[in-house]
């Protein structure tokens, strides 16, 4: 049975909150702000970064939140550790999005023993995935929802210019039982809609909506002056 905060993410769409260190949105309140409005325009969750943005977007929406701390830039750094995600629940997170690939992560703990004893604290577990067999991993694991996020970022899937639909339609067939969130790299309201028709049960939308830095240098990529640069 799927759990009642899963649930309210069915069929929806998720906003990614994140401010990158040193850039100039990086401030908790700012991504509450960004939070709320993006719930205005038809959210159903939030997933954010860090202990402070948790804890300031959940004092502002209703919806589920999907909390992760990203430490570090190399190797598993999407909430790598046990305390890590320990602290992602007491900041308030609704869901604790995991790295969960099979590499070794920092504090010497399998994936699946991270996942056991967070359940046994009752956390929600989603599990960022880099490929199929992260995939299998984490099911077996029992991660209550897997998601496409780490396609492209391990070594183990082409960085696709859109989203991983290999990755997503074999979610969808091989583990029908367990929610699968498409995330990464959907950057238009048509890519989300295909995500949606091969069967995700919820999309996670993040740089194209939150991220102005990135959309602003799309649109200026189009400019006749952007070669001469
Ligand atoms: C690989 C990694 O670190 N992904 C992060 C995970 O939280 C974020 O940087 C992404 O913005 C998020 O996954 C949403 O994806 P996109 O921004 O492509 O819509």
């Amino acid at each position: 049975m799927v759990h009642e905060v899963i649930e309210k993410l069915r069929g929806g769409l998720i906003v990614s909150c994140q401010a990158y260190p040193g850039e100039p949105l990086r401030h908790p309140e700012t991504m509450a702000q960004m939070a709320q409005a993006a719930v205005i325009g038809g959210a159903v969750g939030i997933r954010c970064q860090g202990l402070a943005d948790i804890s300031a977007i959940k004092g502002q929406v209703d919806v589920p939140v999907i909390g992760i701390w990203k430490d570090g830039h190399e190797g598993v750094f999407i909430t790598p550790t046990l305390r890590h995600a320990r602290c992602c629940m007491a900041a308030g997170a609704d869901i604790i999005a995991l790295d969960a690939t099979r590499r070794p992560r920092p504090d010497g703990l399998t994936y699946a023993q991270t996942v056991a004893q967070l359940h046994e604290e009752g956390a929600l577990i989603m599990a960022d995935c880099g490929s199929m067999e992260d995939a299998h991993m984490a099911v077996e694991a029992g991660s209550d929802i897997i998601s496409t996020t780490l396609s492209g970022y391990t070594g183990e899937r082409e960085k696709t210019n859109g989203p991983d639909f290999e990755l997503l339609e074999y979610m969808v067939q091989n583990f029908p039982e367990v929610p699968v969130i498409c995330e990464g790299r959907i950057h238009t309201p048509d890519d989300l809609a295909r995500v949606m028709e091969a069967g995700a049960w919820a999309a996670v939308v993040g740089t194209a909506i939150t991220h102005p830095t990135t959309i602003t240098t799309w649109f200026a990529q189009r400019l006749p002056s952007a070669g001469m640069r």
